[in-house]
């Protein structure tokens, strides 16, 4: 993919939104803990009064981008936080939206919602509505192809939600020309906002959750929808590719609250632990590091164009209003506090013989053999007239070979078709079932237009009034004047010293935190650690545990051990996939590849066993 040099630098966009309580917390009857001054998108957060100390200390105050009450609705969030950078992806820029917070906060309510009811559709959904609108409303000299991929991380590994195997592990990879890519993830070409949420359902089902003290359905994985949009701009002879990714995060979460056992804890100790490692990605970002630890985890490997790279960035940090989920808010609102000040390096992705031309001038050469195809077929018509003058051979080679032209005809206008359906051209109007939504997408755009200019008119009242109040001050005498200055200075300093110390404090307080987590993490570990040990103690004799350990190689692309020869073994026999680049998304063929083992031979020895199966060399004594 070609690159444009011109870069805009831009910084994440930070949004907050504060869940309303839930039935839990109202039962409990705990208190809030957050105030938010939605005007100037400040949000105060208040200790627990337990826990007070009765200094300033126990309120901490945080600026972001923008402020989500209880009450807003999907679509307000979808029109704010998301519209923009959907609508830039239109022209070549790359977008991530991601949602982040602790569990049960809301991540998966704001990016996937309740799609039954369209009013209740999060940010995926709306997205699919707003693209082909753009596209049913733009010009028709412009044509399109728009694919999609579904992936999730869970345990530290990547699956495919599309593929025909969710279960298989893909790995990350990085090209100079096209950055950071899941090698083999398979992608679909759609045309429709129907075919686009029948894999977003899809894509759903596979998704692996769970029921924890704190979430009915807890997301297990972090979860990518990724929408690539190829645009061809007749008029400018010239082809942009933008993508956007949409990141539903697994919640950060403490096992003892979410009351999570067996499997349910090696998942809570990868998701703390990716999750550590991306507010540690976070931070060295904003600390201008040379080293970002973006290797640290799969999660942040996948996200580094996201996180001050190539693309535009909307961060949504959910938190709820619970006193008693006073720590975890907090620690969100450090990190979505720090993210506003990540730069990001966005530019405009100019591909050279794209896709959309490839298929035109595929669908240009079969019409030339369609056309030539056409004619041959009209001649043997002309000499049926004169048959006698043929013998019966003849006659019956001729219409074998018509048959033939005909059937060559055939799938030469179904390949046409298939490619045709592909590419949509502007102006298209693909949305008659969608048109709701896009009602009321556009209406909910012009309410909030309305608010913003009544927004306007109050910001310059209030600020006329403050200059008028200035003005009154002015005429106060310069001794009054003076004392005044020099009591703001004294202030000025006292806030500065007690903002060092907030810091230190604040800083101490999340080292804590972080160590913590590491400790749970390092427990887990232990464990685990533990039960391999005493399997592999009683089940591997001594001399193979030693010959396999001969045979591991650590390789610090993938940052795991490989064991050699073990791509002769067990699942790996498995018959490859191939590179699923164009399929289409019309029917789902959901069979499982099985690969035919040959018959088990008796086995008589212990030996034999070893001789027939294994893969690893036996141990010379
Ligand atoms: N703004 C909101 N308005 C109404 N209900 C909400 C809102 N946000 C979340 N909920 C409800 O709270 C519950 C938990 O939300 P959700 O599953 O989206 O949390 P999550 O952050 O994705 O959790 P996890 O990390 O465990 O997957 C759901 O029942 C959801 O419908």
């Amino acid at each position: 993919m070609g690159e444009q040099q011109h870069r805009t630098s831009n910084n994440v966009k930070v949004f907050l939104r504060v869940r309303p309580f839930n039935d839990r917390e109202l039962k409990e009857g705990t208190g809030n803990t957050l105030d938010c001054d939605y005007r100037n998108h400040v949000v105060m957060l208040q200790k627990p009064k337990d826990k007070c100390v009765g200094k300033d200390t126990d309120r901490k105050y945080f600026q972001l981008d923008y402020i989500f009450a209880p009450n807003a609705t999907q679509l307000d969030v979808y029109r704010l936080a998301a519209a923009p950078l959907v609508e830039q992806v239109f022209d070549g820029y790359n977008g991530t939206i991601f949602a982040y917070g602790q569990t049960g906060t809301g991540k998966t309510y704001t990016m996937t919602g309740n799609y039954e009811n369209p009013e209740l559709r999060g940010i995926i959904p709306n997205t699919f509505t707003h693209i082909f609108t753009q596209i049913a409303n733009s010009s028709e000299d412009r044509s399109f192809i728009v694919k999609v991929m579904y992936l999730e991380i869970y345990n530290e590994e990547v699956r495919d939600l599309l593929g025909v195997d969710p279960n298989r592990r893909l790995q990350i990879k990085e090209r100079t020309d096209i950055g950071i890519y899941v090698k083999d993830l398979t992608g679909f070409t759609v045309d429709s906002v129907e075919s686009i949420t029948q894999l977003m359902d899809r894509g759903n089902k596979n998704r692996i959750t769970r029921s924890t003290m704190m979430n009915n359905v807890s997301s297990r994985s972090h979860a990518v929808f990724t929408i690539v949009v190829e645009t061809r701009h007749r008029d400018k002879n010239q082809t942009t590719v933008g993508k956007l990714n949409l990141v539903d995060l697994a919640g950060s979460e403490r096992v003892n609250k979410t009351g999570v056992s067996g499997i349910g804890l090696r998942e809570s100790g990868s998701i703390n632990q990716s999750l550590l490692t991306l507010g540690n990605v976070i931070q060295a970002l904003v600390e201008n590091k040379s080293f970002i630890p973006y290797r640290n985890s799969k999660l942040t490997r996948l996200l580094q164009d996201s996180l001050g790279g190539n693309s535009k960035t909307a961060m949504i940090s959910m938190v709820g209003p619970a006193e008693s989920d006073y720590e975890e808010t907090y620690s969100t609102l450090r990190y979505a506090h720090k993210a506003k000040y990540i730069k990001n390096f966005a530019k405009i992705n100019v591909e050279e013989g794209g896709l959309i031309e490839r298929f035109e001038n595929e669908i240009a050469e079969l019409q030339q053999k369609l056309t030539l195809l056409s004619m041959v077929s009209e001649q043997p018509k002309q000499k049926k007239k004169a048959k006698s003058e043929f013998d019966i051979e003849k006659i019956k080679k001729a219409e074998a070979e018509m048959l033939r032209i005909e059937e060559e005809k055939r799938e030469l206008e179904e390949r046409m078709a298939i490619i045709s359906k592909k590419i949509i051209c502007g102006g298209e109007n693909l949305l008659e079932k969608a048109q709701q939504q896009e009602f009321l997408l556009v209406s909910s755009g012009q309410e909030l237009e309305n608010l913003d200019r009544s927004h306007q008119a109050l910001e310059e009242q209030f600020n006329k009034m403050a200059e008028e109040k200035i003005e009154i001050e002015g005429k106060y005498s310069s001794l009054q004047e003076e004392d005044m200055d020099l009591n703001r200075k004294i202030s000025v300093v006292q806030q500065r010293i007690k903002e060092a110390k907030d810091e230190y404090a604040d800083k101490d307080h999340e080292y804590q935190r972080e160590m913590e987590a590491l400790n749970d993490n390092n427990r887990l570990l232990v464990r685990e650690m533990q039960l391999s040990s005493l399997m592999i103690d009683y089940y591997i004799p001594h001399d193979y545990k030693r010959l396999i350990q001969n045979y591991c190689t650590f390789n610090n692309d993938t940052q795991e051990y490989q064991l050699q020869g073990v791509a002769y073994t067990g699942n790996n026999m498995r018959k490859r996939q191939t590179m699923t680049e164009e399929i289409l998304p019309v029917s789902f063929e959901m069979k499982q590849v099985y690969h035919k083992y040959p018959e088990k031979k008796k086995i008589t020895s212990k030996r034999s066993l070893l001789k027939t199966y294994s893969a690893v060399p036996k141990p010379t004594r």
